[in-house]
């Protein structure tokens, strides 16, 4: 297992790079991404047989609140992402591949250009089912702001890795419109 976290953290960096060398944010501000201080976890999920499938769900629907997540399912079906226009489209496993969702903080930090990954996970009555979640994010003291991008227009107001957290466990999905600077 600590092996495994040590290579998706690779990954996560290689693909954290990219994704900000695209948004092209400066050398200096990407300081983080390879310190030994940022936020890592690795979470195991089991999904039994489920007698009743329509009537249950594996996990309701949410969005991670990480930069980037790194998914490793078994070859079970289950995971369904929220996709507009389209609804709940199936995420099928497939041999060596791994699913990248997009979390909440790179939806702030891109100024909503890397939308979050709106998902959930639905039980079958005949195969149980397991995941590795590496969930991949800035240390809890970084100040998230979409100004970075020098955006004239920023999204949202600027925070604390550590605040949004706070925020998020009392309001769920709610937690990004709460921090929004655009008035509905
Ligand atoms: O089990 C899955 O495929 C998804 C797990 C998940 O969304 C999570 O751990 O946040
Ligand atoms: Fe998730």
């Amino acid at each position: 297992m600590e092996n495994y976290q040590k290579q998706m953290k690779l990954l996560a960096e290689k693909l954290t790079q990219m994704i900000l060398t695209l948004l092209k944010i400066s050398e200096d501000e990407k300081g983080w991404i390879s310190s030994s201080e940022l936020c890592e976890a690795v979470q195991l999920n089991f999904y039994p047989c489920c007698p009743e499938p329509n009537r249950a769900m594996g996990l309701a629907p949410h969005t991670d609140t990480s930069l980037l997540t790194i998914l490793h399912q078994s070859q079970t079906n289950g995971l369904q992402i929220f996709k507009e226009g389209a609804g709940w489209v199936s995420v099928d496993p497939h041999p060596n591949t791994l699913v990248v969702h997009t979390g909440d903080i790179l939806h702030i930090l891109s100024n909503s250009r890397f939308r979050c990954a709106l998902h959930r996970v639905m039980v079958n009555s005949a195969r149980q089912r397991y995941s590795v979640a590496y969930f991949y994010g800035p240390p809890l003291d970084y100040v998230l702001s979409p100004l970075l991008l020098l955006t004239p227009f920023p999204r949202f107001r600027s925070l604390s890795i550590k605040e949004y957290i706070g925020i998020k466990a009392k309001n769920l999905g709610e937690a990004l419109s709460l921090i929004s600077t655009i008035q509905n």
